[in-house]
């Protein structure tokens, strides 16, 4: 079956949290329309950029795109910017049940709000390993009141302006801000706060006494790690990113930027009442409150607010409690390929904070991504040799005897556009070693996104990756498939995945503003297996003048 989808990207007022802003959305309205297809659809979408003055792609975030590379919607990687009053049509494969999302990938686009779930059945007929009466899905995001375009200035300015914490979490793309602290917020800023605006009142689950309720939860957040939590319940996760895991009864869930999660939860408490959903900050020191829903037992008013103190996440730097949290998450016993017990190759990727000229950028071995004017897998494909820089990206870094629980001795790294073509179907390991950034004493949390492939998540560790001890530690027996992992601060992060879908693959920080500061590189496989592309999305760098 096909799913069609006709979609126009749009200038939008909206107000996400009560505070009227400009959002880049979808059919005028906000989060972008949820698909939902069963495993084996086609999915069909139009994609119209109606946006007056720039380009837009949309990444189909956890589809591997087997076959069809060219709809994977990255920016100069895939395809070209969509141009004003343009159409591109994205058409591929739902093949594999589990949730997933789409979102912007050009530019700080994401952080505008474009963003909606992607949601895959099991083929009519089959069966899940688990069983409910009901579902809920939502979408998680951070909001901030600068627009994208003050936040990419900032960024690239000199000196450096930060981003900062957001103003508001979104659960469902609602937030609610507290509306007197806007006059006391800095110029800029549309102080139109109305607190009983519909597009913010908070959104409800309601939900009948005994039963038991499907949640799956995604995280778009342009910066936030998160906590979900609800008041009261325990939660049964079943799915992570596309994937069964072995089921996990926990309090509450940790979810980084670019994970999907499905749990179960029982409305097995007093049917009296409300409670609150929560999502909290992990990881950074919060500055902002919590996200907030209500878990409603039918026939109680679902607007009704719990009279209780919203449940409490725990500390946002306990980072023991997370990574005990992200070692439990292992395959479901009996489900999904079986991992590679051996490695054709291993490569090594450290993610350091540097300067450029001054200006502060992130790099992954002394390397800050800068991303061509013409895609890679158009280069590639046809040749290109002036496209990008040709020569293979580093294997791991220098010297070795790197301290990472210091900022770097020289704090200077340089720009590159270089890749890391992967024979086809080779296996290959990534080792994601961080360290300190330009300030003593700090690390930062990075969850990590490939594109085309899921990964199994091998281990994670603290301190500097030891080749010759540390791949003791692997998970060969269990590890969870997934395509967005989380790199502690000071810590390593293994993971393993074959290279059998032709094309170029983008694997990038999913922190909005880490990537645009240069955290990502790219992979190629089975180039000389891709068929024709669309030509319509190759309207520039040196592609264009091929243009009809
Ligand atoms: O990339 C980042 O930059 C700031 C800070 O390190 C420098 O101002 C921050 O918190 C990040 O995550």
């Amino acid at each position: 079956r096909t799913r069609h989808y006709k979609w126009q990207v749009n200038y939008l007022f909206w107000s996400p949290d009560c505070v009227e802003s400009v959002l880049v959305a979808i059919n005028g309205g906000f989060p972008g329309p949820t698909i939902r297809a069963e495993a084996g659809d086609t999915i069909v979408v139009e994609l119209e950029n109606k946006l007056p003055t720039e380009g837009v792609v949309i990444h189909w975030h956890g589809i591997r795109q087997r076959g069809t590379p060219w709809a994977d919607g990255t920016a100069s990687v895939t395809q070209c910017a969509i141009n004003p009053d343009e159409t591109y049509v994205y058409k591929f494969l739902a093949d594999k049940p589990g949730t997933y999302f789409y979102h912007g990938h050009y530019g700080m686009q994401r952080s505008a709000g474009l963003y909606g779930l992607l949601i895959v059945d099991v083929a009519k007929g089959e069966k899940e390993p688990f069983s409910y009466d009901g579902e809920f899905d939502i979408i998680l995001s951070d909001w901030w009141h600068k627009n994208i375009y003050e936040q990419m200035t900032g960024l690239y300015s000199k000196p450096f302006r930060w981003i900062g914490e957001p103003q508001s979490l979104l659960i469902a793309g609602r937030g609610q801000y507290n509306c007197s602290l806007v006059s006391a917020e800095a110029g800029g800023i549309n102080a139109n706060c109305n607190k009983t605006n519909q597009q913010c009142a908070p959104f409800v689950l309601s939900v009948e006494s005994g039963k038991t309720y499907r949640l799956r939860i995604a995280s778009a957040t342009a910066l936030s790690s998160l906590n979900f939590i609800i008041e009261g319940h325990k939660l049964l996760l079943v799915e992570a990113g596309g994937n069964y895991i072995e089921p996990l009864e926990v309090e509450n869930v940790d979810i980084y930027s670019g994970q999907t999660y499905s749990f179960l939860v029982k409305a097995d408490q007093d049917p009296s009442k409300n409670y609150w959903v929560a999502v909290n900050v992990r990881g950074r020191r919060p500055n902002t409150p919590p996200g907030l829903a209500i878990f409603n037992y039918i026939p109680t008013r679902p607007t009704s607010r719990p009279s209780t103190a919203p449940p409490a996440s725990p500390a946002w730097n306990d980072f023991a409690y997370s990574k005990a949290f992200a070692n439990k998450i292992v395959a479901r016993d009996g489900f999904g390929p079986r991992v590679p017990l051996k490695s054709d190759r291993a490569i090594v990727l450290l993610n350091t904070q540097n300067y450029i000229d001054g200006y502060i950028k992130w790099a992954i071995n002394n390397v800050s991504l800068v991303l061509p004017a013409t895609p890679y897998m158009a280069s590639l494909k046809y040749k290109l040799s002036n496209a990008f820089d040709h020569r293979a990206a580093p294997e791991t870094y220098s010297p070795n005897s790197y301290d990472i629980m210091r900022p770097p001795s020289n704090p200077n790294a340089a720009t590159g556009n270089s890749i890391y073509s992967l024979d086809f179907n080779a296996t290959v390991d990534l080792v994601l070693q961080n360290a300190n950034i330009l300030m003593p004493n700090s690390s930062d949390i990075h969850p990590w996104h490939l594109h085309g492939h899921d990964f199994w998540v091998l281990a994670y560790g603290n301190g500097a990756f030891n080749p010759s001890e540390d791949f003791r530690k692997f998970n060969l027996r269990n590890p969870a498939l997934q395509n967005t992992v989380v790199l502690f601060p000071y810590g390593w992060t293994a993971i393993r995945f074959v290279a059998d879908n032709a094309g170029a693959w983008a694997f990038h920080c999913h922190i909005e503003p880490h990537l645009h500061m240069g955290m990502g590189v790219v992979f190629a496989e089975g180039i000389e297996k891709l068929g024709k592309f669309p030509i319509s999305g190759l309207g520039c760098g040196e592609t264009k003048r091929w243009l009809p």
